[in-house]
């Protein structure tokens, strides 16, 4: 036995998350893929089946009131809410994060009124915010200004209306510094809108403690909800009253039922509502969410950190040197949960990971990208994917 098996091995005995791992269904594989899909919670195909033979076959409309359809995107926004350091009544489930980054960006803009027509961007962005953020820009008359995240701080000034940020960069895994980030948007009389996508359920977020404006996040990476899972809007609750959302559906109408020909919104984050809740992908998140119970964020962070550690330090070890180059952050506040390695022939390599039991993802034009979910990653697989790796390239 090698000493990184043997480390491997004392790493996993000691790990108090490790349990976890028996809640989803997994197989052989290395399964580092779930900062794009996370892995099937055991317990939601038989809660999906309920809720399709139950309360849809039996109960039918009566299940908007009796199954609690009706109030599940606040409800299921309540259970997220502590993942991400909010109180209660603050997130809202539903739509996609694209048509919650459209919902929120707008909004802010709206909220910074008149005088204000800027919009920074981070230019290095997952695609789809940069798009919506350049159409929010045009709808509302802004002028768009995409820069990296150094230098976003440099650009803000008095005509900056809202800034869209990642927590944690979806190509490098690079964590941004939210509460200095938000605190300089704040400084320049601005809003900030930030994407979790990457850090939700993987680190802890603190959207209270520093004061975050707007967030919006998916579900389906590190929180588990599965393919398509509706997304969430979090508005800070003394935000609430000043958000004019751009779809202002009949769902966040202050009284839906009323049918009314003029629109009131609802108090509170029910105003983020749109439409029809998806409610069998969203009952479906809500039994993923129970595999939180008794889990704290800290004690993921501690053990994601010690994953991605080991990781590089495997790689280091096992792959020839100048092989990859890593293009996530040593420093611990700067690293998400995830490792970026940059590869000659990366698609390629990838596919034969792939094939060797090793799951990951390739992403232009060359990264390796492996996410490590504390939840049921365990330090033998990392151990087992950078050998692998090794054996790749060697
Ligand atoms: C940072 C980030 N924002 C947004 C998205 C996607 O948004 P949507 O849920 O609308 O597909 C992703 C990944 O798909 C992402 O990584
Ligand atoms: N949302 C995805 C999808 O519908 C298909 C394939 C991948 C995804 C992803 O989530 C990609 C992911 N946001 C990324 O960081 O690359």
């Amino acid at each position: 036995m090698s000493d990184l098996t043997a480390r491997a091995k004392e790493l996993d005995a000691a790990d108090e998350l490790a349990a976890k791992r028996a809640e989803f269904v997994l197989d052989d594989v290395v399964y580092l893929d779930g900062n794009s899909l996370g892995a099937l919670p055991a317990n939601v195909p038989d809660r999906v089946a309920d809720v399709v033979g139950r309360q849809w076959g039996a109960l039918r409309i009566r299940s908007w009131e009796e199954s609690g359809w009706w109030t599940a995107p606040e409800r299921i926004g309540d259970r997220i809410a502590p993942l991400v350091g909010a109180a209660p009544g603050q997130i809202v489930v539903g739509d996609s994060t694209s048509v919650n980054v459209f919902k929120a960006l707008v909004a802010a803009v709206r909220m910074a009124g008149e005088g204000r027509d800027e919009i920074v961007v981070d230019a290095t962005t997952f695609p789809t915010d940069g798009y919506i953020a350049e159409s929010a820009a045009r709808m509302t008359g802004c002028r768009l200004r995409p820069v990296v995240p150094s230098e976003v701080a440099s650009v803000l000034g008095d005509r900056t209306a809202a800034v869209l940020l990642n927590h944690v960069d979806y190509r490098t895994g690079r964590l941004h510094d939210l509460p200095a980030l938000t605190a300089a948007v704040h400084a320049a009389g601005a809003y900030v809108v930030w994407d979790l996508c990457h850090s939700a359920g993987a680190l802890p977020v603190g959207l209270d403690e520093h004061g975050v404006d707007l967030a919006v996040g998916c579900t389906y990476k590190y929180l588990n909800g599965g393919p398509g899972s509706p997304a969430y809007l979090y508005v800070r609750s003394d935000l609430q009253p000043r958000f004019d959302s751009p779809l202002p559906g009949w769902n966040s109408h202050a009284e839906p039922f009323g049918m009314r020909p003029e629109y009131e919104p609802a108090p509170g984050a029910p105003r983020g509502r749109v439409g029809t809740p998806d409610i069998l992908s969203m009952l479906a998140l809500e039994a993923a969410l129970e595999v939180w119970d008794g889990v704290s964020v800290e004690s993921v962070r501690a053990k994601s950190l010690a994953l991605t550690d080991f990781f590089l330090e495997c790689v280091e070890r096992y792959v020839p040197e100048g092989a990859v180059e890593s293009l996530t952050p040593v420093a611990h506040e700067e690293r998400g949960s995830q490792v970026a390695l940059r590869c000659q022939g990366a698609d390629a390599v990838m596919k034969r990971l792939v094939e060797r039991g090793v799951v990951g993802d390739y992403r232009a034009p060359d990264v390796l990208r492996f996410g490590f979910t504390p939840l049921y990653v365990g330090f033998a697989d990392v151990e087992r994917a950078a050998r692998v790796l090794g054996e790749l390239l060697s």
